[in-house]
């Protein structure tokens, strides 16, 4: 299993989007817009919702990772930062 932490999958986001990579998910999203990765983020909130009522602590772990994905690719799209985020912890 590939790990990385929160912090080193937003920099290869923020990395991504600047450069552009081709084929990245996250370059094809940020060009899609916020109001595409808001309709995301939706969606990925009920998967995981669904997923931690009705399904197992595993499959509930891949919904969480999937949602966490697109918050960073809307902070991205936004020009946020974690350090704006921390900021309210
Ligand atoms: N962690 C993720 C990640 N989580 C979720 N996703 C995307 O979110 C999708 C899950 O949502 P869905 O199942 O709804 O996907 P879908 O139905 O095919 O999507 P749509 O039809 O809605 O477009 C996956 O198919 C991925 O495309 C991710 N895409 C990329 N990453 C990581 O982000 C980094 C950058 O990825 P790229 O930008 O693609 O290089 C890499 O480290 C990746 O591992």
């Amino acid at each position: 299993m590939a790990l990385k932490t929160f912090e080193e999958l937003f920099a290869e986001l923020q990395r991504k989007a600047a450069e552009k990579t081709p084929g990245s998910r996250t370059v094809e999203l940020v060009e899609a817009g916020v109001h595409a990765i808001g309709k995301k983020i939706v969606e990925e909130a009920a998967e995981v919702w669904m997923a931690a009522e009705h399904e197992s602590p595993e499959r509930t772990a891949e919904e969480i990772s999937q949602l966490l994905y697109h918050l960073q690719v809307l902070m991205v799209a936004r020009g946020l930062t974690l350090d704006d985020v921390y900021a309210h912890l």
